[in-house]
């Protein structure tokens, strides 16, 4: 490795009350990066004290001057949040390459500008969205005023995951403090970096200590499961994968605290013979290799009509091959690694399980060859299955990797039900010019987001969220404000 992309070996602290403390046990464990299995940086691991401490810190800043801003005051401090994250650019898209090995050029198109784009859109959202009012007759004819109040719901315990940090912790912590909350953040013990580097913005800012806070940690009988578990958190925003979801809404059983939840998938796209194939090629390509196929957006199901199967597996399979792994500082990178060495055993895996259920390997399916210390980073094979039939494993089951299998259907009542057959429901790509059959095919499709001839187009006023096992509830626009506030009613006799 050249000394230039030497990293020195940071220390993670937690994020309580303002300031930046280690954990009382003295306990930490390592981060390694994915790119070259190098040690990056030692993370304090929460436990019972730290979230504790953070607990408190956020409840006293419920009662200290931030629960006292209009929010004329709150918004613009969040817009100050946005443009500090700007101004520190640099430094979050270093500190989430290092996390995570993404190319540079995904971390400055995408992921960090979403960051800061998260805190922008809600501070807009609550301060232009009315309540609801009623006039009530009365029997003494003077009648009643109904008004409903948003308050913010107190603490609200936000546990993130790994694959794209920043952004998916922003989308529900902007949300929170837009409504007035407090939040505890538990970031994947994967990818510490910009959760704590927004500690410094919140302080640069002058965002009041105790109204964002976070503790690093694991999940089970960590500060995961300590943060879902504690009585002074009022309720739990979560990403992450579907049994998790599951042991988080067990914990906010007790006292009934409310749950948001954005969980796996398994989605499809359904490619029509119609179609405008570069296009669908384009969309596939990102849908199925952005991120190293590590999106819950991501598709790992095409159904491609058969009239054009033979020359979209061909195409595609030609795509595939001419990505490029490599250093996320190389401009000529189009494929990072995955996250950990443990989730390319999980990747892997699959790969073996494809083939032992006796998959047609259309490409991929390994390690490739990476040099120097490279060699030692967590990279797999962009890979393409044919030929198996639905019950196999790496049809039904998240990989979370670049790699998806094909399978060629002959009508749209069949693209429909194979595309339903799954016990998730995320989201859809469907892609066709015929834009009727593209209402009718979206409306049957049981998932919580379709898109139509695009993947990953956002706009975040719209609900966002997944049906079945793929989510509780949805978040995004106003419907993000449903969550992290309480509608109260005040009924004034006239
Ligand atoms: N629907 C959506 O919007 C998204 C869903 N995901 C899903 O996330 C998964 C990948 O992320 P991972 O980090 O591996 O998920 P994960 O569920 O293993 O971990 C997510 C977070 O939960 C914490 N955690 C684990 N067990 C816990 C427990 N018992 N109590 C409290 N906290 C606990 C972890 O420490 C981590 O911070 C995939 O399944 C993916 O589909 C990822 C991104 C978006
Ligand atoms: O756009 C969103 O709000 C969510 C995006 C999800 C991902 O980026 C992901 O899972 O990687």
């Amino acid at each position: 490795m050249s000394s230039e992309r030497s990293t020195a070996v940071r220390d993670f602290r937690h994020f309580i009350g303002g300031e930046f403390i280690a954990s009382e046990s003295g306990k930490t464990f390592e981060k390694r990066r994915p790119t070259d299995n190098a040690l990056v940086g030692h993370i304090h691991e929460g436990g019972q004290a730290e979230v504790d401490a953070a607990v408190r810190a956020a409840r006293d800043a419920m009662q200290g001057p931030w629960s006292r801003m209009t929010v004329e005051q709150r918004t613009a401090l969040l817009y100050k949040v946005a443009d500090e994250i700007t101004r520190r650019f640099d430094d979050f898209v270093a500190a989430e390459m290092a996390d995570t090995g993404q190319p540079r050029s995904m971390m400055e198109h995408a992921f960090i500008p979403r960051g800061a784009a998260n805190f922008k859109i809600f501070a807009d959202v609550v301060k232009n969205v009315a309540t609801e009012s009623f006039q009530t007759p009365t029997p003494d004819g003077a009648g009643a005023l109904n008004y409903a109040i948003r308050v913010p719901k107190g603490v609200i315990g936000v546990i993130c995951p790994w694959n794209a940090p920043l952004l998916l912790m922003t989308w529900k912590v902007a949300p929170a403090l837009a409504c007035g909350n407090a939040v505890i953040v538990k970031p994947s013990e994967e990818t510490p970096g910009t959760a704590t580097l927004l500690g410094e913005v919140m302080n640069a800012v002058g965002i009041p200590k105790g109204v964002y806070n976070v503790v690093h940690g694991l999940g089970p009988n960590s500060a995961g499961e300590f943060l879902t578990r504690h009585s002074g958190v009022s309720a739990i925003t979560f990403t992450g994968e579907t049994r998790t979801g599951a042991a988080i809404m067990k914990a906010g059983a007790d006292g009934i605290r409310d749950v948001s939840f954005e969980l796996g998938g398994k989605n499809a796209g359904l490619v029509f013979a119609d179609c405008d194939f570069d296009a669908a090629i384009e969309g596939s390509m990102r849908s199925v290799f952005l991120n190293c196929g590590q999106v819950c957006l991501g598709t790992e199901r095409l159904y491609v009509e058969r009239p054009i199967f033979d020359r979209f597996v061909a195409t595609l399979k030609e795509r595939a091959e001419a990505l490029k792994p490599g250093h996320p500082e190389d401009r000529a990178t189009t494929l990072g690694p995955l996250i950990s060495q443990e989730h390319r055993q999980k990747v892997l895996s699959y790969y073996e399980k494809a083939r032992a259920e006796g998959a047609t390997v259309v490409t991929g399916g390994g390690i490739p060859e990476m040099s120097g210390d490279l060699g030692q980073g967590s990279w797999v094979q962009p890979t393409i299955w044919t030929g198996l039939p639905e019950t196999a494993s790496v049809v039904r089951e998240e990989i979370f990797g670049p790699c998806c299998h094909i399978t060629p259907f002959d009508s749209e009542d069949e693209a429909v039900r194979l595309a339903n057959d799954t016990q998730y429901g995320l989201s859809t790509a469907i892609w066709t010019r015929d834009l009727s059959r593209a209402h009718r095919v979206a409306a049957r499709i049981d998932v919580g987001i379709t898109w139509v001839n695009s993947w990953f187009l956002r706009d975040l006023r719209t609900p966002f969220g997944g049906s079945k096992q793929s989510g509780i509830g949805r978040e995004g626009g106003v419907h993000s404000l449903e969550f992290y506030t309480e509608l109260r009613n005040i009924c004034v006799k006239l």
